[in-house]
């Protein structure tokens, strides 16, 4: 079974990021110092434009600080690496494949040397953990969005990366599939924890899941809070009621509009 037995931290050390070049320089965030912890999920919130996409991506080693240095598990991050699974907004599932074959992708690479009973094993548990076993057989054009972000969570989860990165997965669902899969998120966060870095507009969401808030605002922007969510272990969708959860609300609300 995929069990996860430690995790690495991600860690940005006084990161800024311009684009362009003098005259039509774009300042995007200064000065940015945050680290995530072993297994916490920590959400980044912030006005459109602010840079969350910009800060995930040098997590993951797609984009380089233009100051500054991020490091994962201690190690300045250089590129792209198999130790950080990376969701997109967009569902990044490879449609000439199954869904169980999607999930399965990962294991597949050459680098990763497990029998096939194990990995039939890992994909079961996956397909069950995101309430696909009835569609493993499905191409991915015959999914709804939601159901196509499950399988790009399995897929993710499947390849037991010590870190995930998520831009904003549910951007593109609707209302009633956003919720269903925060809920499933949220289950399969507490089940198998990891070090992660959500992002969101959602504020909602972020309160939803996350262990720590982190606001990004300002321009450029800069990291303005860093707030502990006071719920802990599995969450029930109750607590979106209670007065705590509300009240934190409210409050990162007023704050990413000042
Ligand atoms: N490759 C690029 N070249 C030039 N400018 C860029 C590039 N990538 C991002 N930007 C700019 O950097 C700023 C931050 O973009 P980014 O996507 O990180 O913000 P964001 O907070 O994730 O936005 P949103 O919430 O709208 O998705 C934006 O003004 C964007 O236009």
């Amino acid at each position: 079974m995929n069990v996860q037995t430690n995790s690495s931290p991600i860690e940005f050390r006084s990161v800024s990021k311009a684009y362009g070049e003098t005259k039509s320089r774009h300042v995007v965030f200064e000065d940015v110092s945050l680290t995530i912890n072993s297994n916490e999920f920590v959400a980044v919130v912030g006005g459109s434009g602010c840079g969350k996409t910009t800060l995930m991506n040098m997590a993951a080693g797609f984009t380089k600080p233009s100051s500054g240095k991020v490091f994962v598990n201690d190690v300045e991050v250089t590129g792209a690496g198999r130790d950080r699974g990376v969701v997109f907004q967009q569902y990044a599932v490879f449609p000439w494949l199954t869904v169980r074959e999607n999930i399965a992708f990962p294991l597949n690479l050459g680098c990763c040397k497990l029998a096939e009973e194990e990995k039939r094993e890992i994909v079961d548990h996956y397909l069950a953990v995101m309430g696909l076993e009835k569609f493993e057989n499905a191409l991915p054009k015959q999914l709804s969005g939601g159901m196509k972000q499950r399988v790009a969570i399995g897929r993710a989860y499947a390849a037991n990366p010590k870190i995930l990165l998520m831009d904003e997965p549910f951007a593109a669902l609707d209302a009633q599939s956003r919720v269903l899969m925060q809920d499933a998120l949220q289950k399969i966060t507490t089940e198998e924890r990891k070090s992660a870095m959500f992002i969101t507009h959602s504020v909602e969401e972020a309160i939803f899941l996350a262990d720590r808030i982190v606001i990004l605002a300002g321009r450029p922007a800069r990291l303005a809070e860093d707030i502990r969510v006071p719920f802990g272990g599995e969450r029930d969708e109750d607590i979106r009621l209670s007065s705590e959860f509300i009240e934190l609300r409210r409050h990162i609300e007023h704050s990413l509009k000042h």
